[in-house]
């Protein structure tokens, strides 16, 4: 069992956003979900981690190994899926897996051979191994970017927004893919998409313009909003009277009409009904929802 522990990291960039407010995270093995939208700082955390950019203060260790000081030890032990995932196209699965293998400092020919072949088996691309990568789907590829982040059996794994642009059935079996590897290594999944922390993950935490608005378990949170949630179906018209006189957290089109969800102590009436809260509920609720708005 490892342990990530992470306090009070900070950074500003130069052009003077806080991309990074006092952050402080702990970590276990098993699936954990950082969720927030576009510019919260994810992939900013997500790089500290992986040691490709520096903090202004605070630590972050993972159980002896200082990651902001010993970036060489924390390396050998971490496997990481950037958010662009820039393959190299003209080589086939295995050529690619066997070349990241080499430069990971795998040697011994016959163990990378064992080792890329377990990887393309594991991710399920091994009948596709002579294929080039550059005919892959966006799925297949986001698989051989988990296949490249398991090379040398890392105790910590960061994938960065590793869904968008799949299709559900490819998101499904990268889902599953995740699942598996989260069971025995600690795995940060950075994403804006609710769904992804629902589907995979045990604890998360909510991030919004650098700082940690929530960490715990999603159904915690779900149900710590149980019997504030109400929605209407509204005309567009009305939308921004509604948003004057309720606190609106999401706001959806079904069939061409905005569906309200409002969070509210009491019940507003007014045509209002209560429903279940959910983990998007949860998510508006806790970041700034002016952007929900028309
Ligand atoms: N290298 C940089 N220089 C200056 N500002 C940056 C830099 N990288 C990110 N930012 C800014 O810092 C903030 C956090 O960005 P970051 O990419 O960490 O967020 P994110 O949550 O990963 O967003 P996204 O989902 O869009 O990737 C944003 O306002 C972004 O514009």
């Amino acid at each position: 069992m490892s342990i990530l522990k992470i306090n009070n990291l900070s950074k500003t960039y130069p052009s003077g956003v806080k991309a990074l407010d006092n952050v402080s995270l702990e970590l276990e093995n098993g699936m954990f979900g950082l969720l927030g939208p576009n510019g919260a700082g994810k992939s900013s955390l997500m790089r500290t981690l992986a040691t490709l950019q520096e903090a202004d203060s605070g630590t972050a260790t993972l159980d002896d190994i200082d990651i902001l000081k010993q970036p060489a030890e924390i390396r050998k032990v971490l496997g990481y899926l950037p958010q662009e995932f820039g393959v190299y196209p003209r080589i086939t699965a295995e050529q690619l897996l066997n070349h990241l293998a080499v430069l990971k400092g795998i040697s011994n020919t016959s163990e990378r051979k064992e080792l890329v072949k377990y990887l393309l088996d594991k991710v399920n691309l091994y009948e596709k191994r002579n294929k080039s990568v550059k005919g892959f789907s966006g799925g297949m590829k986001q698989r051989v970017g988990i296949a490249q982040a398991l090379i040398g059996n890392p105790k910590l794994v960061i994938v960065d927004e590793p869904t968008a642009g799949l299709d559900p059935g490819e998101r499904n079996r990268f889902y599953n893919l995740l699942a598996d590897v989260g069971k025995d290594v600690i795995v940060i999944l950075s994403t804006h998409i609710v769904d992804d922390v629902r589907e995979l993950c045990t604890n998360m935490a909510i991030m919004n313009f650098g700082e940690i608005v929530y960490k715990g378990a999603p159904q915690s949170a779900i149900e710590a909003l149980d019997g504030q949630v109400f929605q209407k179906m509204v005309s567009r018209d009305a939308l921004n009277e509604y948003a004057e006189n309720y606190q609106i957290i999401s706001n959806k089109m079904v069939g061409g009409q905005p569906l309200i969800h409002v969070l509210s102590e009491t019940h507003p009436q007014n045509g209002f009904e209560q429903v279940k809260p959910n983990l998007e509920d949860v998510f508006f609720s806790k970041i700034n929802t002016a952007n929900v708005l028309v």
